[in-house]
């Protein structure tokens, strides 16, 4: 059948196609130069499995929006369902079961009802801040710790109090889990289905192997909350948290509850995993801005203390008033974007799209770092800049980035993670000067701007961060505030 000329792309082997070229390390690097020759929308093919790159917003918007019955499937992700992701929203394929746990998700993270877990979030950052002022050293773990502590609270509505806790062990073990788990959709086990039934050493066959290895971590994730949460209600000591209160509905509603157990376990175990490392990324990015530009720190600072005053902490209700830290918190979001290349995406039907022709069943990756690095929209796109967001002439009014996907699978959690990322950089901002650590020498060390390469990027900053205190307060009297009452919502 003849059809118009596919997207341009790089030169392939015979067979294999871009096998040899796309290696699972620093793809959205890769991506990101190539978008520089072949335009906004690329293809690439891999032993006959399309590949579609899209690099700009307005591909994306076109496709994944504007067409969006037709690009809202995700590929089939065999490793991650060896290990027990059967029933995790970001990788449901399109249908009605996907549409039951979207509507799960919509209402419990819908941005009203996120206004009711901000006493949360103004809790969880006050703990921040006070571990960050007693031991500066461990900030990974504490930044982790306050994304995985807000989750946890609302989802399952237990309190976290330590790194020893059960839950934040479990979250740990899984972020490995997820992030050893090979390229979403593109080892060799996705690629020939047959090597899951052979041992690790046949070549090829190890992703099955660790996923199979790391099942027992993934059941865990999802039996222990739901446990703990049905003790709890049968007690009748349970705070109100998504697990309680789905569990409530199914008992009230009998067989009109649209959903299963696995469904709500699921759904759960989904939120912990995707609101946690990404969260947590988004603010270790900020803490790297603000080494490598302490003039945007003292900006935001000055901006803070004139608005709030020395006396108290930011407040979400501040947050209007304070444009220079919003622009700020954008640029962290965009500058390294925490899930650079996206979620990919799956076509249900044949396309064509400006004269391209794009194929029934192709893998559309959403190149997020190559959107948010795209030229044509942000001048000087890899310097850390928050200006660039004000009005000219100080700024260039360019928008804001767009980091959190697109369409009917664009991220649920957005709300959230948003109001999230601004208490905790607010927070430390008005407290914390952030600057380069010096080694035994008494040299400042200059951090490298260096990530991970999962789904989500991490960045790992210990050595080469100190924080000490700018403005004094004590953080155990502002929480006191919380523990005279329970936190509502
Ligand atoms: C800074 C933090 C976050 C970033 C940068 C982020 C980014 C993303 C991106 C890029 C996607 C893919 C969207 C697409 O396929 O077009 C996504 C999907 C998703 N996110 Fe987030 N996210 C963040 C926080 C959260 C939080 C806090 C939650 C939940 C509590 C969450 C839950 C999800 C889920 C369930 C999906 C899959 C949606 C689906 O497949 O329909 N995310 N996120």
């Amino acid at each position: 059948k003849r059809h118009p000329p596919l997207p341009p792309g790089p030169p392939a082997d015979p067979v294999i196609g871009h096998l040899r070229l796309i290696h699972p390390e620093n793809q959205q690097t890769l991506f990101y130069q190539w978008g520089k020759t072949y335009g906004d929308v690329m293809y690439l093919h891999v032993f006959g499995r399309s590949l579609v790159v899209l690099n700009s917003v307005q591909a994306a918007v076109d496709l994944l929006e504007k067409r969006g019955a037709n690009y809202s499937d995700r590929p089939h992700i065999l490793p991650f369902e060896i290990m027990g992701w059967t029933s995790a929203l970001t990788l449901l394929r399109y249908g009605k079961r996907f549409q039951r746990h979207r509507r799960m998700f919509q209402i419990f993270l819908d941005p009203s009802k996120c206004l009711d877990y901000q006493s949360v979030q103004r809790r969880e950052a006050r703990v921040l801040l006070r571990n960050l002022m007693r031991n500066s050293n461990s900030r990974e773990t504490f930044l982790r710790q306050f994304s995985t502590a807000i989750i946890i609270r609302i989802v399952h509505g237990h309190q976290i109090t330590s790194d020893n806790d059960p839950y934040v062990q479990i979250a740990l073990a899984t972020g490995y889990a997820i992030s050893n788990a090979g390229p979403p959709g593109n080892t060799a086990v996705d690629l020939f289905p047959f090597l899951q039934h052979l041992p690790a050493w046949f070549p090829g066959a190890y992703y099955a192997s660790f996923a199979r290895k790391h099942k027992f971590t993934i059941d865990t994730l999802h039996d222990y909350p739901l446990e703990q949460v049905l003790n709890q209600m049968a007690e009748g000591k349970a705070n109100t948290s998504f697990l309680s209160t789905q569990l409530e509905e199914r008992d009230r509603d009998g067989t009109n509850y649209p959903n299963t157990i696995e469904d709500i376990k699921g759904a759960a175990g989904t939120m912990y995993c995707a609101g946690a490392d990404t969260t947590w990324s988004t603010i270790s990015i900020f803490f790297l801005a603000m080494v490598l530009n302490p003039e945007c720190q003292a900006r935001a600072q000055q901006e803070i203390e004139s608005v709030v005053g020395p006396d108290r902490l930011p407040e979400f209700e501040d947050r209007p008033s304070l444009p220079y830290v919003e622009c700020l918190m954008q640029e962290a979001f965009r500058w390294n974007s925490a899930v650079p290349t996206g979620i990919p995406h799956r076509s249900l039907e044949d396309d064509i799209y400006n004269g391209m022709f794009i194929p029934k069943g192709s893998i559309i990756i959403p190149n997020q770092r190559g959107m948010t690095l795209d030229e044509n929209v942000y001048r000087d796109p890899t310097t850390f800049n928050p200006s660039r967001y004000l009005p000219e002439p100080e700024g260039n009014a360019e928008p804001y980035p767009n980091v959190f996907g697109f369409g009917r699978r664009i991220c649920p959690g957005r709300y959230l993670a948003d109001a999230s990322v601004w208490i905790a950089i607010a927070s430390v901002l008005a407290t914390l000067d952030i600057s380069k650590a010096v080694d035994s020498n008494g040299k400042e060390i200059i951090p490298e701007v260096a990530f991970t390469s999962g789904i989500t990027s991490l960045t790992f900053l210990s050595e080469a961060i100190h924080t000490h205190i700018s403005v004094p307060f004590d953080p155990e009297a502002q929480l006191q505030e919380f523990s005279s009452r329970e936190v509502m919502y």
